[in-house]
């Protein structure tokens, strides 16, 4: 038997997670999302023009694409699979409404919930970051398969903080919290957001889901699944070293 060396001794206080490809499918992101929103986005910036949020996200496509009508300049993004504020406002407006009308359920990976659950119990702080805006996110946990799991989670950022290729919006996450960068854990599939990550000083785990044919990390440590990712960082069944903080997924 091969036995693998947690990463550091002292396990992290805090995991801070991904979604696409680390606690959900791309292809539900790909096959069901994006495409849900594609289908009513018309719909929604004519029907709701008067909510200040359409407003707002009108305004911002405005600044960011002059002289380009907003319907056209969302499918621009939407075909680049672009990560911007505007856009994923009003994705996660069209998807509030899907949830609600029961039209979407959120496909979480299998070990996803048990595995916050116990993490959450052993009071191991978890938040979320993803370039989906935080409505959104409050939406994929709160409409799961498993039900309402928000609760689980104590923070929320999304590109409001800036974008997760860029050290500095880890950096953002730092003094907003108060969190030491040694203490979290950001799990992710995207080997740029791990750089990232890292370089503002935050412990790093690629998660490599054999679904989503992630191809592995050279330059970060690598597990299939987040209850593996955790016990490479002490956070195992096993309670060895982890202490109070020990967590079983
Ligand atoms: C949070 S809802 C859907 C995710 C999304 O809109 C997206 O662009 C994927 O972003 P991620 O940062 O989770 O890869
Ligand atoms: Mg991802």
């Amino acid at each position: 038997m091969t036995l693998q060396a947690p990463e550091q001794t002292v396990p992290p206080r805090v995991v801070l997670l991904d979604i696409e490809g680390t606690t959900l499918p791309v292809s539900f992101v790909h096959n069901v999302l994006f495409p849900y929103a594609r289908k009513h986005l018309t719909a929604l910036l004519t029907e709701r023009a008067d909510d200040p949020a359409v407003v707002r996200a009108v305004a911002q496509i405005g600044e960011l694409a002059p002289g380009v009508a907003p319907a056209e300049q969302l499918a621009r993004w939407m075909d680049e699979d672009a990560k911007v504020e505007p856009l994923k406002t009003l994705q996660g407006l069209c998807w509030d409404v899907g949830y609600r009308q029961g039209e979407l359920v959120a496909d979480l990976y299998a070990d996803v919930v048990p595995c916050l659950r116990t993490l959450h119990e052993a009071g191991i702080v978890l938040a979320v970051y993803s370039s989906g805006s935080e409505p959104a996110q409050r939406l994929i946990y709160g409409y799961t398969e498993q039900g309402d799991v928000t609760a689980l989670f104590s923070a929320f950022f999304d590109l409001r903080v800036g974008g997760k290729k860029e050290a500095q919006s880890y950096r953002a996450i730092l003094a907003e919290t108060g969190w030491q960068a040694a203490d979290v854990l950001f799990l992710s599939d995207v080997e740029a957001e791990l750089d990232a990550a890292a370089t503002a000083g935050l412990r790093v785990c690629q998660i490599a889901r054999a679904q989503d044919a992630t191809v592995p990390s050279q330059r970060h440590p690598v597990a299939p699944d987040i209850a593996q990712a955790l016990a490479r960082f002490g956070l195992s069944g096993n309670g060895q070293g982890v202490g109070e903080r020990a967590a079983s997924c």
